[in-house]
């Protein structure tokens, strides 16, 4: 199966191609260029079945035989045993028909474990087979840097440099990046936003010399093969609540678009959704957009969930392309729209589409507190506040339709983020076991400008020092 590029100007890949490459030589994202779908007999098949073995079949759908099959049930089953919680991502009842999914049982305690693990054996795999070697950068605003560092730390075949905004994470998100002392991980505090680091990451890609010189490759959310790993999630909950039978609606807190974006695609094999309700925080960018249709970039705030502090929400692309039905050159004209002027309007047909299937709503700060305080008190149940956004997200859903079963994504564990959870809670949770040092380990990191020429000459010279020091 080929994966096409959303700008409509980079060649067609197959899905190992496709991961490999990250970003589209062209600028924009992959998609396949038609999605598997599954029969409501595979759907209700799914309950009740092993996380791995459904995400054998979801992910090697989605491969299409480009990963062995053997290959890659064992690179999901070690992906997997590294997660704390026998279900790997467990439903938890709040409340009538409303559930939490908890993503965050991986080794970084986030959501993006769920994909970066496997993400990690992928790469690894299609390089050895091909005896190349990567060099990854990519940016974050707290998790996903984490996440793709415990995933591709010690690796001989990547070099692993992650951007984060200084001072813009908490103290545990930085130092799950700057406390791994393993020579191929480099974690960089950029002067400026997450939007300054995933600026910086893709100008990276679209400087082609540079871009082959060190066979750049990326981990965010761009990468394809992070959503077709994320898609999983969403058919385990919803057969297990009983779909194919009965839809289910899914709350999503949402900064990149790519958690949200996955729920979207499930729908699109087959899977019935009912609706998918964005959360935001008060970096309201997605919420005003689905209200007025107009794409328009204000400051970052910086909140208490710092990891959706974000105004180019990515993966919001892939969804346009969709909405548009595909036609890449009216893509190419928002997004040049977007990066001349900080702002495009989506026209009435394509945002009828993108309404037709979600919802937005923006949590501010008092809101995001004042659920975490009540679902402790209420449910005895510690969120963090990003996940705190998604029940929140779920508690309109509900509102509007109480019938329907809501599965909020909890994306991350309270102990990434204490002040705030104590703040709002009076309870201090504790990070598990592996972490309970983190505290205390030696940190690592560079300080870098806002530039890229600074930034390339800065990765080059380190990813020729420990190639050479490997040789
Ligand atoms: C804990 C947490 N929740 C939610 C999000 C938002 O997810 P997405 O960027 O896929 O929309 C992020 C960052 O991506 C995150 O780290
Ligand atoms: N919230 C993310 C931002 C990057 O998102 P990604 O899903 O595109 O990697 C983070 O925590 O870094």
């Amino acid at each position: 199966m080929l994966h096409i590029s959303t700008r409509g100007d980079a060649p067609s890949l197959s899905f190992a191609d496709a991961l490999l490459a990250g970003l589209a030589r062209d600028g924009g994202l992959y998609l396949p260029k038609a999605l598997p779908r599954f029969s409501a007999a595979e759907i209700a098949g799914f309950a009740g079945k092993p996380y791995a073995s459904v995400a054998e079949q979801v992910v090697g759908a989605l491969a299409d035989g480009d990963i062995e099959s053997s290959a890659l049930k064992t690179m999901i089953g070690e992906a997997y045993a590294s997660f704390r919680h026998p279900a790997v991502c467990p439903l938890v009842q709040l409340g009538d028909n409303l559930f939490s999914l908890e993503l965050f049982h991986g080794p970084t305690l986030a959501f993006k474990d769920v994909a970066m693990q496997l993400l990690g054996r992928l790469m690894d795999h299609v390089l050895a087979q091909r005896g190349e070697r990567a060099t990854i950068v990519g940016a974050t605003s707290g998790d996903t840097g984490g996440a793709a560092i415990d995933a591709f730390k010690g690796l001989e075949r990547v070099d692993i440099f992650i951007l984060y905004p200084e001072g813009r994470v908490s103290d545990v998100q930085r130092r799950q990046m700057t406390t791994v002392d393993a020579a191929n991980v480099h974690a960089i505090a950029i002067e400026g936003t997450f939007d300054d680091c995933q600026n910086l990451v893709k100008a990276l890609f679209n400087h082609h010399r540079f871009r082959d010189e060190l066979r750049l490759s990326g981990v965010n959310s761009i990468n394809w093969a992070r959503i077709a790993a994320q898609v999983v999630y969403y058919f385990t909950a919803a057969s297990a609540l009983g779909s194919p039978h009965r839809p289910v609606s899914f709350a999503v807190p949402t900064g990149n678009f790519g958690d949200v974006l996955a729920g979207w695609i499930a729908k699109q094999m087959g899977l019935p959704i009912g609706r998918l309700a964005i959360g935001t925080n008060s970096n309201d960018i997605l919420a005003r957009t689905l209200e007025t249709g107009v794409y328009e970039m204000r400051g970052v705030s910086a909140t208490s969930s710092p990891s959706m502090d974000i105004q180019i929400s990515s993966n919001f692309e892939r969804l346009l392309f969709e909405a548009h039905e595909r036609d890449s050159a009216a893509v190419r004209r928002l997004m040049q729209s977007l990066q001349q002027s900080g702002r495009f309007e989506i026209a009435a047909g394509p945002l009828a589409r993108i309404r037709a299937d979600f919802d937005a709503v923006a949590i501010d700060e008092a809101a995001t507190a004042a659920e975490i305080g009540a679902t402790w008190r209420d449910a005895g149940y510690l969120l963090d506040p990003h996940s705190a956004i998604g029940v929140r997200a779920a508690r309109e859903a509900l509102k509007a339709d109480p019938a329907t079963p809501v599965v909020a994504l909890g994306t991350a564990h309270p102990a990434k983020f204490p002040d705030a959870v104590e703040a709002a809670s009076g309870v201090r949770p504790a990070l598990p076991a592996h972490l309970a040092d983190l505290m205390e380990r030696k940190e690592h990191s560079s300080l870098l400008p806002n530039d890229q020429g600074k930034l390339e000459r800065f990765i080059a010279e380190r990813a020729r020092a420990v190639r050479s020091a490997a040789a």
